[in-house]
Order: structure tokens, then sequence, then C-alpha cells
């Protein structure tokens, strides 16, 4: 995966990550030997403002750094051409082979990643309702990628594809069979990321292999996901990323019964989205910030509701993945809240003493990658994602065949 070391090979892999601000990348060094090393990391942030551009090695060191005046035009082809001369100057006679891109929606059909055709885009954009949030920003660096390298393969891995083989009680909603049929369905989210988790738990505790995990990915999207033995067995989100936990500034499960009475006041389903994604979670609830560091520092008792209704979240949601998984046998934290808020984990793992919990406090404060205490009933993880590697892997596997 993304490991640090010798950049040998004559291949790369430019992997992209495309928000609705910013442009996150990664450029690997395939190796026949093992899994592609990453040798830069980088963004470019402030898309649609004053875009920033920044670029780390792999030992974190900076490699480059431009700011654009807010009069030059920052638009996302001349700022992806921008960087590809950018990194095809810093791959050190290596040869870009292809990109590989984090698709958040690829919809009943996509169960795997996809080399993208004209025909594959069209289809993606007709899931753009289905994640307002990111899936136009996903096809919109793709096709500004293409226009900038018109003989690139490009590749898109879904944040869908790994949980479309759940049992069919985990994707289907009781509603009208023709709905289920026309693709309204439970299709859950950060399927990169739990791939990844899935494949690095084993590594680090043999014993795990087949067993029952619940993983919370706690970043600004929040998601948890029942995984049996390497295989997702449920999630928290459902049809959007909008369902389960709630998040910076989505709210989570919410009885649909409240969308109902909101049109009935009048607001329509623009307005509807716009708070329900953009001015709820933990933002809507403190009123202060989507950022949980800011709530944890807060004296704001509505600060602290927010952390307290998320954490509670967290635990009830455990136990509803438990159940669907006939039981658990370990807990991961993982994602920005996940990796490094020793706080939320403690209150987690406080609520979640009924099922055998115990941290290790030092353990957890020192964001240690097992952080239960020995005699833990349930032994529980902190394990940083690698979204980006997985991208890679999957990249090359498609391309080359290993
Ligand atoms: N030390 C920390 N303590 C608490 N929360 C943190 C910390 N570091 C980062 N975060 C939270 O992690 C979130 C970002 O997580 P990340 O996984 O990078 O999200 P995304 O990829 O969805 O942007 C931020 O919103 C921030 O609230
Ligand atoms: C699907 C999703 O919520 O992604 P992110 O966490 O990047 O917002
Ligand atoms: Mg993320």
């Amino acid at each position: 995966m993304s490991q640090t070391g010798p950049a040998s090979g004559p291949n790369a892999i430019l992997v992209v990550n495309a928000g609705s601000s910013s442009l996150k990348f990664s450029v690997f060094r395939d190796r026949a030997d093992g899994d592609p090393v990453v040798v830069i990391n980088g963004q470019i942030s402030g898309i649609g403002t004053q875009p920033e551009f920044e670029a780390k090695d792999a030992a974190r060191r900076p490699l480059a750094g431009k700011r654009w005046g807010a009069d030059e035009p920052g638009d996302r082809t001349a700022l992806l051409r921008y960087l590809l001369g950018w990194i095809e100057e810093h791959l050190e006679g290596a040869t870009l082979i292809a990109a590989g891109h984090r698709v958040v929606h690829g919809g009943v059909r996509h169960a795997a990643p996809v080399l993208l055709t004209e025909a594959v885009m069209e289809e993606l954009d007709g899931l753009v309702p289905l994640a307002p949030l990111h899936q136009p920003h996903n096809l919109a660096a793709i096709r500004a990628l293409a226009e900038a390298h018109p003989g690139l393969p490009q590749v898109a891995c879904f944040d869908t594809a790994f949980h479309r083989n759940q049992p069919w009680q985990a994707q289907m909603f009781a509603i009208p069979r023709e709905l289920t049929e026309e693709g309204v369905r439970r299709y859950g989210f950060h399927g990169l990321s739990y791939e990844y988790i899935a494949r690095r738990l084993p590594q680090l505790a043999p014993e795990l292999g087949d067993a029952r995990v619940v993983v919370a990915h706690l970043g600004s999207g929040a998601s948890m996901c029942g995984i049996h033995g390497g295989r997702s067995v449920d999630s928290t989100m459902g049809f959007t990323a909008l369902d389960g936990l709630p998040m910076g500034t989505r709210c989570g499960a919410i009885d649909p019964g409240v969308l109902i009475y909101l049109m009935r006041k009048g607001m329509d389903a623009g307005g509807i989205e716009k708070m329900l994604y953009n001015k709820s979670g933990l933002l809507g609830v403190s009123g202060l910030s989507n950022d949980m560091r800011a709530l944890l520092e807060s004296a704001d008792p509505r600060a602290q509701e927010a952390v307290e209704l998320f954490c509670f979240r967290i635990a009830k949601e455990t136990g509803a993945l438990s159940a669907s998984m006939g039981g658990i046998d370990a807990f991961v934290f993982t994602a920005g809240i996940g990796e490094r808020s020793a706080p939320v984990r403690a209150r987690v793992g406080d609520k979640l003493a009924w099922l055998g919990v115990e941290l290790d406090a030092a353990a957890n404060e020192a964001n240690a990658s097992r952080i239960s205490a020995p005699g833990s009933r349930l032994p529980v993880y902190v394990i940083p994602t690698d979204e980006e590697g997985m991208i890679a892997l999957h990249t090359r596997k498609l391309l080359t065949g290993r």
C-alpha cells in the first residue's frame, strides 16, 4: 500500500480524489515486486476562490507551493494542466501510465473499478443527484484530465463498490418494489477506505482474518461498516451519503416524516438538500462549527451536545451492525476524527463497555494501533486509512492484470 521505500519501477500512477473545493492527488511508482509506493502527495485547495498548490514527498518534505492571484483564471482544466505539467517534471524518469479516481457513486452496476469511456461517463453523470456533494467534482476532474492529457487511461474506483455484494436485506428499503428496481436502494459509501481496512487488519492481527469487525470511518463524512471475513455485510450510509451517523454538516439518519413536514411548510427540494447536506450535523447542532477539534475545545453546551450526539449514534450503530453480523469480534477507528481524536474514542469506548470494551488510556492518547487494554473482551484498533493506496492498486490491476 502507500508504504514509503525505494521508488523503483518505470511506471507512475496518478491518483485523484476531487472534492468540492480541493483536488487531492498522489503519485505512485509501480513496482513489479509489491504494492505501488507513494512518492508525492499534494493538493490544489481553494478551487473557485483563490487556488493554492502544495506538494510533498513521501517523507512529508515540501516539494512545491504556488498561489494563484484572485484575478487569474482558476478553472479545473487549467489547474489540472498545470498540475500534470508539474508532475511530469517530477517523475524522475518514470512514465505516467494511468490516472485512478475516487468516484463516490457507481450505482447498481459497478461492483468493481472500471476503465472510463464516454459511455461510462454518461452513466455516472446520471448518478449526480444521488451524490450532489461529490459526484459532479469527481466527474469534472476526469473530464478536465481527459482534455489536458487525451491519451491517458483513466480508471474510476467507486466508494459504493465494496458494498455491492451485501445481503439483500441490507440493501433494500421497505418501499414499493418498482422503486427498488429503479435503483432506490441502500448502496453504502467510503468503500475504498473499508476495503483498505479489511486488507490491513489481518496484517496487524492475523487471528482476525475471518472476524466480524465494526469499522467507524469518522471524517468530515462519517459512516460505519460491518465487515465479516473481509466482506461488507451492512453499512450506515444508504441511498446517499446522508444516511447513518451525523457528520460535519450532514444530518445522518432522519425520519422521512421530517422531510414531508418541511415540504408542507413550503421548502423545496433544493432548500431541503442544502439544509441536510450543508447546514446540519455537528454544525447544525452546535451552531458553531463542523470541526470536531473546535467543538471539543468549546465550553458552549451546544458544542458539547453535538459531540455527545455524534458519540451516542456511533455506539448505537455499533449495536445495529453487530446484530447484522450476528456478533462482533473487533472494533476499528479510522479517518480524520477516528485516527486523531482520543476524546471521541474514549467516549465511544465508555458507551461500548457493555460489549466488553475497555480502553488503555495511554495507548488511546498516543493514537496507538491497538488501544484496548490487555484485558478488554473486545479488541479496539486505530488504523490510518489509505483510500489513495487502494485506488493505485485497483488502477494497476485493471490496466496490467497484476
Ligand atoms: N486531532 C483531531 N481531533 C479531532 N478531530 C480531528 C482532528 N484532526 C482532524 N479532525 C477532524 O477530521 C475531519 C477531516 O477528516 P478527513 O478524514 O480528512 O475527512 P475528509 O476526507 O472527509 O475531508 C475534520 O473535519 C476534523 O474535524
Ligand atoms: C462519501 C463521503 O461522505 O465522502 P467524504 O467523507 O469524502 O465526504
Ligand atoms: Mg475522506
